[in-house]
């Protein structure tokens, strides 16, 4: 695969905080990748230093085109707060255009977003799924090789979500543009990202694909849940260390789940039952030392 940027062992610091520490990352062309941490872990200061608004303080980047052009070849997602708040969306767009000197046609390129009916209105009346779309139809605009977005889909209902998902991959496909996308949102970097980075307090954790993240971290663990046919039963659950969830489920976590699936349609008496592997947010969690309680809120684990 042909590798458009590669990061060499780069850290930065703010003051005597270590944002970045020794930093490594390969971006091969047509791929995309999802950034991940907690609050803080440094997700942001990576991708500027990616995108040249920081320098490292160790480190390198390298770039398969000439950093003095590094900004004909990616496109980096705006903020909403740097938008003219009261510019109609083809003036934006057209603004974008001339700045980045393109030869895009914007029509087009409205038309393929599903946003030509939005053209003439004002972006404050778009709804929060359109905005999104905007958004990255402007980091387009330029044609770059690759382009850095940041919790694309924060507040959007899951309709909206689901179509800039949609968008984003078939931008991928048809396009070939490279992705690299920092979320807090661990469906979306599932659906959409070929490798995953975990920071975890400026430090990468797991740097890979998601299946293999998965079975590296629950170690063959199942997630059991279900219901039971009749509660005085649920004494007997006491040797598995289930957790009561809301709903009157309950759940098992297990290296042993067919021996002890028997055990529990056997001996306990089970109905609605449902065994799943671990999800991301399940390693992520286990990763950064959480765990969530039974009604889904993030604990100290
Ligand atoms: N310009 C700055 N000046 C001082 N400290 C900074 C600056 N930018 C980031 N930091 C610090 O560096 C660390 C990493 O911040 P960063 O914004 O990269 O995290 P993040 O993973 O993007 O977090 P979030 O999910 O909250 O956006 C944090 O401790 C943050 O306070």
């Amino acid at each position: 695969m042909n590798e458009l940027i590669n990061v060499n062992q780069i850290s930065k610091n703010f003051n005597d905080k270590e944002a970045l520490k020794n930093i490594n990352l390969t971006v091969n062309r047509g791929e995309i990748i999802g950034i991940v941490g907690h609050n803080g872990a440094g997700k942001t200061t990576l991708v500027n230093c990616m995108t040249g608004i920081y320098e490292p303080d160790k480190g390198t980047i390298d770039y398969i085109f000439d950093y003095k052009s590094l900004y004909d070849h990616i496109g980096v997602q705006m903020q909403e707060q740097y938008y003219e708040w009261k510019s109609k969306v083809f003036e934006v767009c057209q603004l974008y255009k001339q700045i980045t000197r393109s030869d895009i046609n914007l029509e087009e390129m409205l038309e393929e977003f599903e946003l030509t009916s939005e053209a003439n209105n004002y972006i404050n009346q778009l709804s929060g799924g359109n905005r999104q779309k905007l958004a990255i139809l402007l980091t387009l605009i330029n044609q770059p090789e690759i382009i850095f977005l940041d919790e694309l889909t924060t507040g959007l209902d899951p309709v909206a979500k689901r179509k800039v998902w949609d968008l984003l991959k078939d931008i991928n496909e048809t396009k070939e543009v490279t992705i690299i996308l920092t979320s807090h949102n661990l469906d979306e970097v599932e659906y959409l990202a070929d490798r995953i980075m975990i920071l975890y307090k400026g430090e990468v954790v797991y740097l890979g694909g998601m299946t293999s993240a998965v079975e590296e971290y629950s170690e063959g663990e199942k997630i059991i849940e279900f219901q039971i046919k009749n509660e005085l039963a649920s004494f007997k659950l006491m040797k598995y260390n289930a957790e009561t969830l809301t709903d009157g489920r309950y759940q098992i976590r297990t290296k042993n789940d067919e021996q002890v699936l028997k055990e529990l349609i056997d001996d306990v008496g089970i109905k609605n039952v449902v065994v799943k592997s671990p999800g991301l947010e399940d390693v992520f969690l286990k990763i950064a030392g959480y765990r969530l309680d039974k009604e889904g809120r993030i604990i100290n684990g």
